[in-house]
């Protein structure tokens, strides 16, 4: 028993920010056993956070929440991206945990999206390995085993809008201030195929065409009237009905469900995967044109002007 929790403790060791997802042992803190082992065993909870991401593990429910935390507006730069992608890695291996609730620690925002900054103004090797990232981040999210439920406590546009999708679950705060969608073509850029297919299989073609076309950001009521979020809940609410609904999803066995969620996932995966160095390929061509960067530096302009 001790042996199992201290195995865990050290999965779940804080890592260095910005370091890359690597094996992390298990036999490096001989000397610090007996106090881990009693510290473990008289707390139900435990808790790890790096420089934009913070994470609460519940061990007697099993389930983690997860918090972006990078004001001014959650934006997903390369190190919250490494960051979220190794804090669910370790949740993913971490046999205590079944459930992560992804929200926001931002005030009205669950996140901006990708962090325009990246996109703008860097070489084609920076693009590259961003590109990657974020990649990397949405195979582990879209992909975890794990129960996921969105506790969308603000506006979430674009990429944003992305990693809500890519949970099992959404539930959004009934603020009209806040809005969801993916609005890409609002920004004169083109959304990844792999963006257009999760929201296809989430409200449909017909509606994600539209949507996709207009780059329309939805209120939370229109968004549940298109499926976009499976729930709306008053502001003070969110977190405590994610908890609810996590504890329902939990009652079911985690083999039959992880098959069940596996099965319906894997052809969007296993695509990404298969075109994975294609899609950096093509995102970098497509990013490095001078069209594209104007577009991308008028919006930063025109958020910058919103902003005064
Ligand atoms: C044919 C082949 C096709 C291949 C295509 C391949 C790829 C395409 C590529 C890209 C896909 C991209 C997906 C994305 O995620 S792009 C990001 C889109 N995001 C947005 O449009 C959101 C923009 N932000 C907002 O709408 C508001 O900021 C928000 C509603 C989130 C919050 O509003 P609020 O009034 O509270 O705050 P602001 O004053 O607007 O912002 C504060 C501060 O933050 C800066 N900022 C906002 N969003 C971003 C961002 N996404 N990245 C970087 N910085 C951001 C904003 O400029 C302000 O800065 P400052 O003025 O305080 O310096």
């Amino acid at each position: 028993m001790i042996a199992t929790l201290l195995i865990q403790h050290e999965k779940l060791e804080q890592l260095p920010s910005g370091g890359t997802l690597s094996p992390y042992g298990v036999h490096q803190k001989h000397g610090q056993i007996t106090s881990q082992a009693l510290q473990l065993l008289s707390s139900q909870r435990r808790q790890f956070s790096n420089t934009y991401i913070s994470v609460k593990l519940d061990e007697t429910s099993g389930v983690a929440v997860m918090k972006l935390k990078r004001p001014p507006v959650n934006s997903l730069n390369m190190e919250l991206l490494t960051e979220f992608a190794i804090n669910l890695e370790k949740l993913e291996i971490d046999r205590g945990c079944r459930g992560v609730i992804l929200t926001s620690a931002v005030p009205r925002i669950f996140s901006a999206g990708l962090d325009i900054t990246e996109m703008c103004g860097k070489n084609a090797d920076h693009y590259g390995e961003f590109w990657r990232a974020v990649q990397e981040m949405w195979l582990k999210l879209y992909g975890s085993s794990m129960v996921t439920i969105a506790a969308i406590n603000g506006s979430s546009p674009a990429g944003g809008c992305l990693m809500a999708l890519s949970c099992d679950y959404r539930i959004i705060a009934n603020n009209k201030k806040y809005t969801i969608g993916l609005n890409e073509t609002q920004l004169g850029i083109v959304a990844p195929f792999w963006f257009k297919d999760i929201i296809t299989e989430v409200i449909g073609h017909r509606a994600a065409e539209r949507s996709l076309q207009l780059g329309m950001l939805y209120s939370p009521t229109d968004a549940l009237k298109i499926g976009l979020v499976d729930e709306v809940v008053a502001e003070d609410k969110v977190q405590s009905t994610a908890s609810a609904v996590m504890a329902q999803w939990l009652t079911l066995p985690d083999h039959a469900r992880q098959i069940t969620k596996s099965m319906m996932r894997k052809p969007s995966l296993d695509r990404l995967v298969t075109h994975r160095e294609a899609d950096i390929t093509n995102f970098v061509s497509y990013i490095t044109r001078d069209s594209i960067q104007k577009s991308l530096q008028m919006y930063m302009e025109m958020l910058k002007k919103k902003g005064r």
